[in-house]
């Protein structure tokens, strides 16, 4: 009863938008200051529901000005993130804002929402909006191929090469010490991720995309965000220690070049390693600035995931990233029904709400619920639909 796929009722959704009824008083949920929302019934007949206490998102606030905002979801896999996510993009771009959609979640589902190709590790314009809205799937294993491949090219045997037929083994040895080929065959946690968001600074800095004033990032799931947020140093270590060694070798090179007239090895691979460093600490700066970024973390109504939305919630405040709205997707309306299942199921929704409410990391977010539908939110006429039911 509670989702069922149905594509064609997708494609009636928008319709289904102009069908709204207003919520029913008798309808109403005896908790104080409670909110209306609004449940799409399989046979789109759309009633009113209501539940605890909710804000709304202050859209207006997220759309005014025309610099450019970044907006990234983040949250427990499966909880709605690229739905709502999607939707937001949907919104910007009709609102007016040329907006990037991006994806770093190695299990991209971009496509998937949006229900058509958008892969390819490029901008590709989304179809279906008299907007301008692209996105970007960004695969960050393929980037992490990239970056190995320029290594092995120069970086790795042909320096090593190089080095050998000099007869200079001790910087072979130190070369080998450092370990390229196995730090990007065994990345630290969140190398993955940073080279994927580096990735994307390269596009969203190119001066051909200046005109975009959105950016929304629909996360991978919070284990990934907590780990590029706190990178480990092993990582600044590696990229230290190689940087240095690049150091080294230009400079012994350059006095072999002197004595032997040979060509100085590519550095390929070292210059990538700085290039990355440098957008990293871009990526740092960028996640911490109040004034262009906001973190929004979705969450559903259960223990589990609100527990890990508080954990998420602790660790963005530790490393400064500036975070307000708290998305609770997927509430189910009171059973008008006498199914048990769905009474006890709200009952334990209700408890987790209580739960965010009493909780000293999250009591402090605008929360914003969004109801559960029983349609796959799919194409771009549903995400309509639910950018305006989410994003008031
Ligand atoms: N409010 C909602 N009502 C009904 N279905 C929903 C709602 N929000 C999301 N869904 C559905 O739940 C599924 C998972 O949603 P989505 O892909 O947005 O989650 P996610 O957090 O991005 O997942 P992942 O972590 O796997 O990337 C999808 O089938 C989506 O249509």
């Amino acid at each position: 009863m509670l989702v069922s796929p149905a594509p064609h009722l997708v494609r009636s959704l928008s319709f289904a938008a102009s069908r709204l009824v207003p919520p029913s008083p008798a309808a109403s949920f005896a908790v104080s200051g409670v909110q209306p929302f609004l449940f799409v019934r399989r046979s789109l007949r759309v009633r009113a529901i209501t539940s605890t206490a909710g804000d709304v998102a202050e859209f207006e606030e997220m759309a005014s000005g025309t610099k450019r905002k970044y907006y990234m979801l983040g949250g427990k896999g499966g909880v709605g993130k690229t739905s709502c996510a999607a939707s937001l993009a949907v919104k910007f771009a009709n609102h007016g804002h040329p907006t990037i959609i991006v994806s770093t979640d190695p299990a991209h589902s971009l496509s998937d929402s949006f229900a058509q190709d958008l892969s390819g590790g490029t901008l590709v314009p989304v179809d279906g909006l008299d907007a301008p809205l692209f996105a970007l799937e960004i695969n960050p294993e393929k980037a992490r191929e990239e970056f190995r491949s320029a290594s092995q090219k120069s970086g790795g045997t042909g320096v090593k090469d190089f080095m050998d037929s000099m007869g200079l083994g001790m910087l072979v040895e130190q070369l080998g010490e450092l370990k390229l080929g196995e730090l990007l065959d065994t990345p630290p946690p969140g190398l993955d991720e940073a080279i994927a968001i580096s990735k994307v600074m390269q596009f969203v800095e190119a001066q051909e995309y200046n005109m975009f004033s959105r950016i929304v990032f629909d996360t991978a799931p919070t284990g990934h965000t907590l780990r590029l947020l706190s990178l480990p140093d092993f990582l600044d270590a590696s990229i230290g220690k190689i940087l240095k060694l690049k150091q080294k070798l230009a400079s012994a090179t350059s006095a072999i070049k002197s004595v032997f007239g040979q060509e100085e090895p590519k550095q390929d691979a070292s210059d990538k390693l700085e290039q990355l460093r440098e957008r990293m600490v871009k990526v740092r700066e960028l996640f911490r600035d109040a004034e262009s970024t906001e973190f929004v973390i979705v969450t559903i109504p259960t223990v589990m995931a609100v527990s890990e939305s508080s954990r998420l919630h602790y660790s963005l405040k530790k490393e400064n990233v500036p975070v307000k709205r708290l998305i609770v997707n997927q509430v189910l309306p009171p059973s008008a029904s006498d199914c048990k299942f769905c009474a006890m199921k709200r009952k334990d929704q209700m408890r987790a709400l209580e739960m965010i409410q009493n909780d000293a990391e999250l009591m402090g977010l605008k929360l914003i619920q969004a109801p559960l539908v029983d349609v796959e939110i799919r194409g771009v006429p549903a995400l309509r639909f639910m950018g305006d039911i989410v994003w008031k």
